[in-house]
Order: structure tokens, then C-alpha cells, then sequence
């Protein structure tokens, strides 16, 4: 995918899955999209998540909200639920399916690397990865086995390094935060609780959304 196009879908990037919700999924991705965000990532995974069938029946129908609004779907991790449903893309982390061979088997679809080194990213790079996650950037509790919080520091140095790929922070990002991260060099934020968690995900959307734009680089 075109970087630049890319970087405007990763500026306010949604991530869930249903034990990331007190209620019904399908209302919180609704009222999220309503909000404004850019992007949608499918994480069921952890604690009480969904298997299987259940799995499977939920990503379709997040899929089609999704579809409805001309939102891109990304699955995590699960390439062969990816390739199931025709998602639009991938996010992989440095402990699953290698680079490499998830390209070879996804095409041209978006595929995002979780990085945390100048080493992971360089080789993701090579490797064909369309976007970085860079993280955590502050502490998080949704993700148990997240790596050392890192701040902002990792960010700065890619850009500082000169490194153009399309970057989007994640792990503990909310209102209140989320302007650093862009300042810091990222062209987005991702974001699991500050939405799935607020009162309104309508209003949290749209209250990250505002902090994502006017960031230009
Ligand atoms: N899921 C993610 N999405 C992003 C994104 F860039 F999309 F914001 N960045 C990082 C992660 C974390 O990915 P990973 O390290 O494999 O852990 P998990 O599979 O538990 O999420
Ligand atoms: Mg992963």
C-alpha cells in the first residue's frame, strides 16, 4: 500500500476484541467508526476470548461494519482467519509467523510488524512489513506479556535515524497522551481501552481523533 495513504489510515487505529469490551463488540465498533477512527485491528486473544467458530463468526461480523464504512480490517496474528475472510491486512509480533513467509502468503494486503529494536525494524523492513508498531509506549495492563515500557524514545530515534515507514504507537495511549506520541515522530496512535472501555466510544473516539490531526510532519 502507498505509504502516505497508509500513514492517514494509522492515525487513530482501533484495536479489540471482545474481552476488550463490557458490552456487545459490534456496538462499541459502531459507535468507535462514529467517533472517527481510521483503522480497525481484530485482536481476540487473552482472557476469555473467543475460539474457533465463535471466533470466526465474530470477525465477519466486524468485518462487514467495517466494510459498511469503508473501514480497512486487520486481523491479528491469525493469517489463516485473515485469508479466511479476505481481511485487508495483518499485524504480526516478533514471536509469530515470520515476516517473510506471512507476505509471501497475504500478497499485497497491508501488513503491520510489531517492532522494538533498530534490528527488528531494519528487518522487518527488508522484509516487507508496510507499518511498524512501536510499544509500549507507556504502561499498559490490557497486553500481560508486553515488553519494557519504552516511551518515546524509540520513535525519535527511528525518525532521527531517518527512517520514513509509516510508525504507530501503542500500549497505554489515551486522551491525555496521545499528542506526544504524534509529536514525537508517529503518524498515528492505536488504542485498545480508551475506546472499549469509555463511558461513550463515540466521544473517546472523537476526543483521540482530534489529538491525531494537525500533526503533519
Ligand atoms: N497487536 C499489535 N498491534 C500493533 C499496531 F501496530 F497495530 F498498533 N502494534 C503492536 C501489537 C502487538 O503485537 P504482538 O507483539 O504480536 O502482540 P499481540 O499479538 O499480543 O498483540
Ligand atoms: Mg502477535
Amino acid at each position: 500500500m502507498n505509504p502516505n495513504k497508509l500513514k492517514e489510515l494509522l492515525k487513530l487505529y482501533f484495536i479489540m476484541g471482545s474481552n476488550n469490551c463490557f458490552e456487545n463488540p459490534a456496538h462499541v465498533l459502531t459507535e468507535a467508526i462514529r467517533g472517527g477512527i481510521s483503522l480497525f485491528q481484530f485482536r481476540e486473544k487473552g482472557e476469555g476470548c473467543l475460539l474457533d467458530g465463535n471466533k470466526y463468526a465474530l470477525a465477519k461480523e466486524l468485518q462487514r461494519i467495517c466494510r459498511e464504512h469503508d473501514i480497512p480490517f486487520i486481523v491479528n496474528d491469525d493469517i489463516d482467519l485473515a485469508l479466511a475472510i479476505d481481511a485487508d491486512g495483518v499485524h504480526i509480533g516478533q514471536e509469530d509467523e515470520h515476516v517473510l513467509s506471512v507476505r509471501k502468503r497475504i500478497g499485497d494486503k497491508i501488513l503491520g510488524v510489531s517492532v522494538h529494536t533498530w534490528a527488528e525494524a531494519m528487518a522487518a523492513k527488508a522484509a516487507g512489513a508496510d507499518y511498524f508498531g512501536l510499544g509500549p509506549i507507556f504502561p499498559t495492563s490490557t497486553k500481560k506479556d508486553a515488553k519494557p515500557v519504552q516511551g518515546l524514545s524509540f520513535i525519535r530515534e527511528l525518525r532521527n535515524k531517518g527512517i520514513q515507514t509509516p510508525i504507530v504507537g501503542i500500549g497505554g495511549i489515551n486522551q491525555e497522551n496521545a499528542s506526544m506520541v504524534m509529536e514525537a515522530g508517529a503518524d498515528g496512535v492505536s488504542v485498545i481501552t480508551a475506546i472499549s472501555h469509555a463511558e461513550s466510544a463515540f466521544k473517546a473516539a472523537a476526543e483521540l481523533s482530534k489529538q491525531t490531526q494537525d500533526h503533519d510532519r
